[in-house]
C-alpha cells in the first residue's frame, strides 16, 4: 500500500481497529478513512453504497464486526449471524463495485470444529461439527471468507483472510456480561481490589485452554500481510502457544495486584475445550508474534487503569 492510499479501517474505535489505525499511523499511512458506526451503519446496504461512492477507498479493513464473549454468542445468535453476514456482505461487494484494490477481512478462531485436532491447521475448516456456544457466529465467519474467494475466483477481487486467536489490548470490551475472557477477568480483579472484596467468581471449569495475542501483534499481522500477501485463503494468526483459563486468572489477578479467592460457577459454560493455532504458514510468510504474553497483560492492565477504571458500572 501507498503511504497516500485511502485507506478505510472500518471498526476503528474497537480494539483491533483502534489497533490498526495506530500501527498505520505510525508506518506513516497519512490518507485514512473512518466512520463511527454512529455515522455509518454498515448493515445498510444504501448507506455504504452512497459512502463507497463517495469516499472511493483504495484499500478496506474491515475490523467492524458484532463481537463478543462466549455469554453474548450464546445469548444472541440472531445479532452475531444477521448483523455478522449484513457488514461483509455489503463491504466486500461495495468494495469490489467501486474498484477497491484489495480487502482484509477477518475471521476467527472459532471457525473451526471444536474437537479439531491442536495445534489447529488451516486446512481442518468445515471437518466437523462447531462449538454450539458461537455456531452462529462461526457460520456469519465462515460465509465472510468464503465470500473473499469466491470473489477472487469469480471477480479476480484481491483479499486477505486472517483468522485471529483470542485477543486483548487497550479499547478492549470490558463489560462484564458481554466481554472475553481476559478483559472480564481483569475488571472483576480490579473492581475486587477498589472494594476490597475476597471473592470474585469467574465461569466454567477453569480447565479450557486458550491462546491471547495482543491487538498490536494483530494489527502489525494485518499489514504486514495486506503488503506482502496475495492469496485470499485463511491464515491463522496467533503466538501458538496456550494457557488453561485458570492459568490465566493467575497472570491477570497478579498483573492487578489482587490476592483473594477465586470461585468457579460450573452453571457457566467451558466452551470449546481448546483452541491453539498452528502458526507454521503466517511463520512461513515472514510474520511472527512480539508482544510477549506477560508483558501485553501488565501493559493493557496500565491502560486500563489510566482510562477505563472509575468509568465502568
Ligand atoms: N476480540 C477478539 O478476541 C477477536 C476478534 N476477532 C475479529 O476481529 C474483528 C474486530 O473485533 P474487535 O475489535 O474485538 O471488536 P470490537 O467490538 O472491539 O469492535 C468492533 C467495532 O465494529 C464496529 N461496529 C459494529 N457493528 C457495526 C455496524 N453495524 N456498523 C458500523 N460499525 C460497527 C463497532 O462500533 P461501535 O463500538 O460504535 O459499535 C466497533 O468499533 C472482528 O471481525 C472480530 O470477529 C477475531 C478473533 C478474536
Ligand atoms: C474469540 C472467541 O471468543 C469466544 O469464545 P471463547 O474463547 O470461548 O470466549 P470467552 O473469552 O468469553 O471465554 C473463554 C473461556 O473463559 C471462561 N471464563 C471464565 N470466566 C469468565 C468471565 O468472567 N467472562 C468470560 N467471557 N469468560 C470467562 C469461559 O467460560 C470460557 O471457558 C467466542 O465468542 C468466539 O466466537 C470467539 O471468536
Amino acid at each position: 500500500m501507498r503511504r497516500d492510499a485511502r485507506i478505510y479501517v472500518a471498526g476503528h474505535r474497537g480494539l483491533v481497529g483502534s489497533a490498526i489505525v495506530r500501527r498505520l499511523q505510525n508506518d506513516g499511512y497519512e490518507n485514512l478513512i473512518v466512520r463511527t458506526h454512529k455515522e455509518l451503519d454498515l448493515t445498510d446496504r444504501e448507506a455504504v453504497e452512497s459512502f463507497f461512492t463517495e469516499e472511493k477507498p483504495e484499500y478496506v479493513i474491515l475490523a467492524a464486526a458484532k463481537v463478543g464473549g462466549i455469554h453474548a454468542n450464546n445469548a444472541y445468535p440472531a445479532d452475531f449471524i444477521f448483523q455478522n453476514l449484513a457488514i461483509q456482505g455489503n463491504v466486500i461487494d461495495a468494495a469490489y463495485r467501486h474498484k477497491t484494490e484489495k480487502l482484509l477481512f477477518l475471521g476467527s478462531s472459532c471457525i473451526y470444529p471444536k474437537l479439531a485436532p491442536q495445534p489447529m491447521r488451516e486446512d481442518v475448516l468445515l471437518t466437523g461439527p462447531l462449538e454450539p456456544t458461537n455456531q452462529a457466529y462461526a457460520i456469519a465467519k465462515i460465509a465472510g471468507l468464503e465470500m473473499c474467494r469466491s470473489y477472487y475466483r469469480q471477480y479476480g477481487f484481491r483479499s486477505v483472510s486472517l483468522m485471529p486467536t483470542n485477543l486483548y489490548g487497550p479499547y478492549d470490551n470490558f463489560d462484564l456480561e458481554n466481554s472475553h475472557v481476559l478483559p472480564a477477568m481483569m475488571r472483576k480483579f480490579h473492581d475486587a481490589k477498589e472494594r476490597g472484596d475476597k471473592q470474585v467468581t469467574l465461569w466454567g471449569s477453569g480447565t479450557p485452554r486458550r491462546e491471547f495475542l495482543h491487538a498490536d501483534d494483530l494489527a502489525s499481522a494485518a499489514v504486514f500481510l495486506m503488503n506482502n500477501h496475495e492469496d485470499p485463503d485463511l491464515v491463522n494468526v496467533g503466538v501458538g502457544e496456550d494457557v488453561t483459563i485458570r492459568e490465566l486468572a493467575e497472570t491477570v489477578r497478579s498483573a492487578v495486584g489482587w490476592n483473594g479467592e477465586i470461585v468457579w460457577d460450573s452453571s457457566k459454560p467451558d466452551g470449546t475445550p481448546r483452541k491453539l493455532m498452528d502458526v507454521s504458514k503466517i511463520h512461513s510468510l515472514g510474520w511472527r508474534h512480539s508482544i510477549e504474553f506477560e508483558d501485553g497483560v501488565r501493559d493493557t492492565y496500565e491502560w486500563f487503569k489510566n482510562n477505563m477504571a472509575g468509568t465502568l458500572r
